[in-house]
C-alpha cells in the first residue's frame, strides 16, 4: 500500500458516500454488484494475501463473481467433502480492541455503544484500520465494498416502503444512534492530539460509521469462544478475511470449525458435501427471518422459511378475529380466572408480560398464542388441566382440546393472518407489478422484502386451512 492510500480512502468515503440513499443507489445497481465498486479499483489479490500470511487457500478456490449476490468464492474443480477449503492463522482474523488497549480513545469510544450495536463496536476497529497508514490488515481492507445495501442508507421514502413498523423502527434507531454518535465521536476527539488519535486526525461522521458497521454486520462471524475471568465463555465477532467472501445459503456447501492449535485459534472452512466445478462455496450465516437479512446483510430470501410477522396479544383484537372466524360472542376479553393463570403461565398477561407474539417461521405459530387461543375457546377447566403447558403450545398432528377448539383456534389464527395483512397499504400483486419497471435497488429491496413478508403469511394462512381440513376429515372418519 503506498503510505498515503489508506488515509485518502477514509476521507473519500467520508466526502462521497452521503447521508442519503439516493446516491448510494445510483452508483451501484443490485443486479450488477459484481462491479460492486470495492475501496479501491485495483485491490491486491487477498487469496495470495492469505497464502503470504501462513494460511491455506484450496488451490482450487478462487474469487468470483456471484451474480446479484456480489462477489463470492467458488471452486475451479471437483473437491470432496470432507477437504479443509480455507484456513487462517490465528494473527489475520480483525478483532475487536483487545484488554491492552483499555486505556486507548478506540476503547473508550467502543464502550459508549450499546451492546446490542455489536457491529460498530468492532467498526470502529476496522475504521483505525482503514486510516492507518501501513496496517495490516489493508490488503484486506481495500478488498471491501465500498457501499452496502442496509436499509441504514436508504431514503426516508424507500424506509417507508417497507411498510413493516418492526423494521421501521430497527433502521430509524440504527439511524438515530449513527447521528448520535457521530456527535459523541466529534466531542471525544476535539481535544485528542494527533499521536492518540484513533483514526490518524480524519474526520469520522454518521456516514463513514454506517459504512463500518455495515461492513461488519454483514461480514463478521460471532463464533468464537474465549474463557472469561469466571470460567464462562463467550461469543466475541471478528472479521475473517476471505472466508467473508463466501455467500450465504440455508444449505452451504461448507461451514467454519476453529481448531486450538498451541493457544491461538486458527479459522477453518471445510467443505460439508461434494462441491462440483464453478459451484460457489456458500456457508450459512444462520436461521434468520428476513428482518435479520435485510437490516445487517442487505438482502432478502425469497419465501425464506425463518421469515415471520410480528403481532401483539391483545385480547380486543382476538375478539374481532373470533367474529371474523364464526364465533357468535367471543369473549377473549374475559377470562375466567383459572384461564388467567394459564395466560400468566405463558407469559401474555401480568407484569412483565411479552405480548409480542410471531406468525411465521419454523413454528408456523407462535405456542403461546395457540395456546392461549385453545384455553380461552374451553370452559372445561379439568379438560385443560389434564394437559401440561407444552402440548397446549404444541401445533401438532393433535388437537389436545378437541377439534372442535382446534378447528376454531386455527380459524381465529388465520382471520388474524388476514388482519396482519391488511396492515400493508398495497396488495402482492401491485409489488409485483412495481418490481417490473425500472426502479432503484434501494425501491427495489423495500418492495421485495414487503412483498416476501405477505406471501410468508398467506403461505402460513394455506398451511393452516390445509390443517383445518385434514382435522375435519379425521373427524367425518371417526
Ligand atoms: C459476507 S459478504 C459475502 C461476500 C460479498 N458477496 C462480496 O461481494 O464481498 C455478505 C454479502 O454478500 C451478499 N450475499 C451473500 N449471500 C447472499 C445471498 N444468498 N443472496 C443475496 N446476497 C447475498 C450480500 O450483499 C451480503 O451482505
Amino acid at each position: 500500500m503506498s503510505s498515503s492510500a489508506a488515509s485518502k480512502t477514509l476521507t473519500a468515503a467520508v466526502d462521497v458516500a452521503k447521508w442519503s440513499a439516493a446516491s448510494m443507489t445510483r452508483r451501484r445497481p443490485m443486479n450488477c454488484l459484481a462491479s460492486a465498486p470495492r475501496l479501491v479499483s485495483h485491490p491486491p489479490d487477498l487469496i495470495r494475501w492469505v497464502r503470504r500470511q501462513g494460511g491455506f487457500v484450496h488451490p482450487k478456490l478462487r474469487i468470483a463473481n456471484h451474480g446479484s449476490n456480489g462477489l463470492g468464492v467458488s471452486s475451479d474443480g471437483e473437491i470432496s467433502a470432507g477437504t479443509d477449503l480455507i484456513s487462517l492463522p490465528g494473527h489475520i482474523p480483525l478483532r475487536l480492541p483487545g484488554y491492552d488497549e483499555r486505556c486507548t480513545v478506540l476503547f473508550q469510544l467502543s464502550q459508549q455503544v450499546p451492546e446490542e450495536l455489536w457491529a460498530m463496536r468492532l467498526g470502529l476497529k476496522l475504521l483505525q484500520e482503514r486510516a492507518t497508514t501501513g496496517s495490516f490488515w489493508w490488503p484486506y481492507i481495500s478488498n471491501l465494498p465500498e457501499t452496502f445495501s442496509v436499509p441504514i442508507f436508504f431514503s426516508g421514502e424507500d424506509i417507508k416502503n417497507l411498510q413493516y413498523a418492526p423494521l421501521v423502527y430497527q433502521v430509524n434507531k440504527r439511524c438515530r444512534f449513527l447521528l448520535d454518535f457521530e456527535k459523541t465521536v466529534g466531542a471525544l476527539l476535539e481535544n485528542v492530539e494527533q499521536k492518540s488519535h484513533p483514526f490518524s486526525g480524519q474526520d469520522v461522521n454518521a456516514s463513514s460509521l454506517g459504512w463500518a458497521m455495515s461492513a461488519v454486520s454483514s461480514r463478521a462471524f460471532r463464533l468464537h469462544s474465549e474463557s472469561l475471568s469466571d470460567g464462562q465463555r463467550t461469543n466475541i465477532p471478528m472479521l475473517l478475511p476471505l472466508i467473508d467472501s463466501c455467500n450465504h445459503s440455508f444449505q452451504p456447501h461448507a461451514k467454519i470449525v476453529q481448531q486450538q492449535i498451541t493457544g491461538s485459534s486458527d479459522m477453518l472452512v471445510v467443505a460439508e458435501k461434494e462441491i462440483e466445478q464453478d459451484n460457489p462455496i456458500t456457508l450459512n450465516y444462520g436461521f434468520l427471518s428476513n428482518d435479520l437479512f435485510l437490516l445487517d446483510y442487505g438482502f432478502v430470501i425469497p419465501s425464506n422459511p425463518y421469515d415471520y410477522v410480528e403481532l401483539k396479544y391483545d385480547a380486543t383484537l382476538l375478539d374481532a378475529a373470533g367474529m371474523a372466524a364464526g364465533l357468535s360472542s367471543p369473549s377473549f376479553s374475559s377470562p375466567a380466572q383459572w384461564q388467567e393463570e394459564i395466560l400468566c403461565q405463558l407469559n401474555l398477561l401480568g407484569d412483565g408480560a411479552t405480548l409480542k407474539v410471531s406468525l411465521g417461521g419454523s413454528e408456523l405459530v407462535d405456542g403461546r398464542l395457540l395456546a392461549a387461543l385453545r384455553v380461552l375457546l374451553v370452559k372445561d377447566k379439568e379438560l385443560v388441566q389434564s394437559h401440561n403447558l407444552q402440548s397446549l403450545m404444541a401445533l401438532s398432528d393433535e388437537a389436545p382440546l378437541g377439534i372442535l377448539v382446534e378447528t376454531t383456534a386455527l380459524r381465529i389464527i388465520i382471520a388474524l393472518c388476514v388482519v396482519a395483512l391488511e396492515h400493508f397499504p398495497t396488495k402482492v400483486t401491485q409489488d409485483e407489478s412495481v418490481l417490473k419497471g425500472s426502479i432503484p435497488p434501494s425501491m427495489s429491496l423495500a418492495i421485495q422484502f414487503r412483498m416476501q413478508k405477505k406471501l410468508m403469511i398467506i403461505d402460513v394462512m394455506r398451511k393452516l386451512s390445509q390443517r383445518i381440513k385434514m382435522i375435519s376429515m379425521r373427524k367425518s372418519h371417526a
